[in-house]
């Protein structure tokens, strides 16, 4: 189905109305545009971003991701991620809890490398379903390069505005270092009343998410209810992850967000979405970087609890703890889930079971 032929988002649902960011502008280093960027990254962490120029790139992915979906089950089967913590591969629905209480999910995710897409025909992680080898170099590539040159000017500026030494963000996500890095098409099926994804923070630095359909919701700072974030065509949704507000000690926001099925007409639809994860290289250890910016280091003095920032696990043990711990195969009780799934927002156990 094309974009176009979908139900419009409803206009009586509460939505929240993020900072719109002009891509070009921040590429010129506008200072105004700067200090918005400034503003919704540390005030919420999510944005809207236009003129990034990749919406061709964005509706062949969506192509890739409806052709990987359409292959037999038994053939996607073959690239399943499996129970150990790797988020390469194909996701099959009914793999993950989507809540403290254990509820299983029904979205299915094909999820290529960062690495593998730069380094075909070459293996660097693992193989993939033949759909996504078929698009490797046409769209996925591209889809990559452009991704890699939006998140490393975002980076840039976020790098300066933290105060650290020109280059230091930079050099903790280097293009040749492997990584967690990654591209995601998501596919749910509409079930009235259903979560798909579980109130969750992403892993990595900075993620562009590509929304056709609503459904996705963000617990804003002080609000009591969720609320949609309304998809705009030709805008991304960008948001920082754990990695970005652990290394800030919390200047920058990794914000809740989840995704339920979507409101009104649109809620009978299947719901595509688009994503890609910059995260650090595998080895970064995630502490704050109170060494380099005295922003960061005055962060760190006055956090409610400085232990946040120093986790002690590097990049690859973070997120590998979190795309373990969410399978249903390692799920054990409320608690546990709780305590081993979760990122760097501080919640509560009511907030995790879903509504
Ligand atoms: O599909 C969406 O709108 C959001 C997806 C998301 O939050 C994720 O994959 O981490
Ligand atoms: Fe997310």
């Amino acid at each position: 189905m094309k974009a176009t032929d979908l139900p419009p988002f409803p206009d009586d649902v509460p939505t929240h109305p993020l900072l719109v960011i002009d891509y070009a502008l921040i590429e010129q280093r506008d200072p105004e545009e700067i200090e918005r960027l400034w503003t919704a990254a540390t005030k919420l962490g999510f944005w809207y971003l236009k003129n990034h120029g990749v919406d061709e790139d964005v509706r062949e992915m969506f192509d890739m991701g409806t052709e990987t979906m359409a292959l037999p089950m038994a053939e996607k089967m073959k690239f399943e991620q499996g129970n150990e913590g790797i988020s390469f591969g194909y996701k099959a629905a009914g793999t993950c809890a989507i809540d403290a209480a254990g509820t299983v999910d029904t979205a299915q995710f094909i999820n290529v490398a960062k690495d593998d897409a730069l380094a075909w025909p070459a293996q660097a992680h693992r193989a993939y379903p033949s759909a996504v080898n078929a698009r490797m170099t046409c769209t996925i590539k591209p889809f990559v390069e452009k991704s890699l040159a939006i998140n490393n000017t975002l980076l840039d500026v976020l790098n300066d505005k933290l105060g650290l030494p020109k280059g230091t963000l930079a050099r903790l996500h280097p293009r040749e270092d492997y990584s967690g890095s990654e591209t995601r098409v998501l596919y749910s099926p509409p079930i009235v009343g259903r979560q798909v994804l579980s109130a969750h923070t992403d892993f990595g630095s900075l993620s562009l998410l590509y929304n056709r359909l609503g459904g996705l919701q963000v617990l804003v700072p002080g609000a009591e209810s969720w609320q949609y974030v309304k998809p705009i065509p030709g805008h991304a949704i960008c948001n920082l992850g754990d990695a970005m507000s652990i290394l800030s000690a919390g200047i920058l926001r990794s914000n809740l967000h989840r995704v339920v099925n979507p409101p009104g007409l649109q809620g009978t639809h299947y719901r595509f979405s688009l994503v890609y994860f910059m995260r650090p290289a595998n080895s970064v250890v995630l502490r704050a970087l109170a060494d380099s910016s005295p922003l960061i280091a005055d962060a760190v003095a006055h956090a409610p609890d400085p232990t946040m920032y120093e986790t002690g696990a590097t990049a690859i043990e973070w997120f590998t703890r979190r795309v373990k711990m969410i399978r249903v195969a390692n799920y054990k009780n409320p608690e546990t889930w709780l305590a081993t799934s979760r990122g760097t927002e501080q919640i509560d156990l009511a907030t995790q079971i879903a509504a």
